[in-house]
């Protein structure tokens, strides 16, 4: 049987990448110029990856032991740029390469939104995608004048309307608008553009957009929904929905198969939707330079800071004030990625302290093994992507940035050999590349 074909992307920030994780911290030195990422997406287009997707928040994390220290001294969170200003510039030097950023519903209108990635599609000939999150981050409120977030299903129910929206007003230009007519002198039909006049309960909005309609109409949607409201939102508008690799192959089995049912019920055909996991346990043995004992010590306390300052933010938990090296509290409660956090708690009921957790970078006994020779670890992944069935992995750049020439000169090339991703770009658009297969 021929392997599983799968896509694979690669997660990154704007920002400093490997400070904390790698010894080679001058890896992407630039990086605040943009000079470092339009590199990055140079190279993986070469090795023919399908996307690179940029995470984003908009604060400076003080979660863990109420202090901005972990974060700053790490580069966890902070400092960061605005990925959208540098999405065209990495489209300009690239040809093929999807160019996926976060961006969320909760600070954003949804007509600015929609005008924002409107103009990105046609700045990138229709590469763009958009990361839908809802934002859980109290600071990251309180930085736009609001006393707090919404609770976390009303985050959701509000997306949905405002997907809604955005996606009217992305239509609200019929194809065949510009006829550019020199004859008649018409620039515009204005026949085929059209107010939207929504009227919900969270937004109203005239329309319509006063861009032109762009290369995709639609940005290509991700999402990475894991509780079950998430799910229920990738499920309705996601076409890539994003999953943990932490529950290994039966978790993730189950998450496929969970979200695809999901988007049947809702009448969608769930090939549409593209189930891809973060494969955050990625090394490639022999390829890290030998540092002394006191070094390998440091980085490692480094490591186990950075992740427990990550944690602590995005599961929303102080984790400073429980004991690191006794029994895990099975009581530990959080208003953000819960499903993350249940991963750390079952780890901990099967006697995992939280050093021990996070020690492992913030991952769970029984995720996926991916250690070894590239050679090795794409043929892990390989066995891994069969038995799941699909759809693709999304590499966690910040474990890897040190190791970006392993990644495009051995390890794609050996996953190529293995039949498993693309060789060649197909498609005009990000869309159709990720409906390929
Ligand atoms: C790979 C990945 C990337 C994410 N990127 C962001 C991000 O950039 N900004 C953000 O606020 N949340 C981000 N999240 C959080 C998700 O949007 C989502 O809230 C989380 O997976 C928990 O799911 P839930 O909201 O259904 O509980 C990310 C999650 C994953 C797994």
């Amino acid at each position: 049987m021929p392997n599983t074909k799968f896509h694979l992307g690669y997660f990154t920030k704007f920002g400093k990448p490997t400070w904390a994780l790698d010894s080679r911290k001058s890896v992407g030195e630039n990086w605040p110029d943009g000079s470092y990422h339009i590199d990055l997406a140079k190279k993986l287009e070469a090795a023919k990856l399908d996307f690179i997707l940029f995470e984003d928040t908009t604060v400076v994390a003080d979660k863990f032991g109420g202090s901005m220290e972990m974060d700053l001294k790490h580069a966890v969170l902070a400092p960061k740029n605005d990925p959208l200003p540098l999405l065209p510039l990495m489209a300009y030097e690239t040809s093929n390469i999807g160019l996926i950023s976060t961006a969320s519903t909760t600070f954003y209108e949804p007509f600015v939104l929609a005008r924002l990635f409107s103009t990105l599609d046609s700045l990138t000939g229709g590469r763009v995608g958009w990361n839908i999150v809802t934002s859980s981050e109290i600071n990251a409120a309180k930085n736009l004048g609001l006393d707090s977030l919404p609770p976390h299903a009303e985050r959701y129910s509000i997306a949905d309307e405002y997907v809604e929206l955005a996606i009217k007003l992305w239509e609200s230009w019929e194809e065949g608008a510009l006829v550019a007519d020199e004859k008649t002198g018409v620039y515009i039909d204005h026949t085929k553009v059209h107010t939207v006049d929504h009227v919900g309960e969270h937004f109203s909005c005239r329309g319509p957009l006063n861009s032109l309609r762009s290369p995709q109409t639609v940005p290509f949607l991700s999402q990475a929904g894991a509780s079950d409201r998430g799910r229920g939102f990738a499920a309705k508008n996601a076409e890539m929905v994003i999953g943990l690799t932490a529950g290994g192959i039966e978790g993730m089995k189950e998450y496929r198969k969970d979200i695809r049912a999901r988007a049947e019920s809702m009448g969608r055909n769930p090939d549409d939707i593209k189930v891809i996991y973060l494969a955050n346990g990625l090394h490639f043995t022999g390829s890290e330079p030998v540092v002394d004992e006191a070094t390998s010590k440091r980085l490692e306390q480094a490591a186990f800071e950075y992740a427990v300052t990550m944690a602590a933010s995005t599961m929303d938990v102080d984790f400073s004030q429980y004991d690191m090296d006794g029994p895990m509290d099975q009581n530990m409660t959080g208003g953000g990625h819960t499903s993350a956090l249940d991963f750390v708690k079952q780890a901990g009921a099967q006697g995992a302290t939280l050093r021990q957790v996070f020690s492992n970078g913030g991952r769970a006994e029984g995720g996926l093994d991916l250690t070894g020779t590239p050679e090795e670890v794409a043929e892990k992944m390989v066995d891994a992507m069969n038995e799941v069935g699909g759809d693709g992995i999304l590499l966690e750049g910040g474990d890897l940035a040190a190791d970006i020439d392993v990644i495009t000169d051995e390890f794609v090339p050996a996953l190529q050999r293995l039949g498993a991703v693309r060789t060649e770009y197909t498609g005009r658009t990000l869309r159709e590349n990720m409906l390929e297969f």
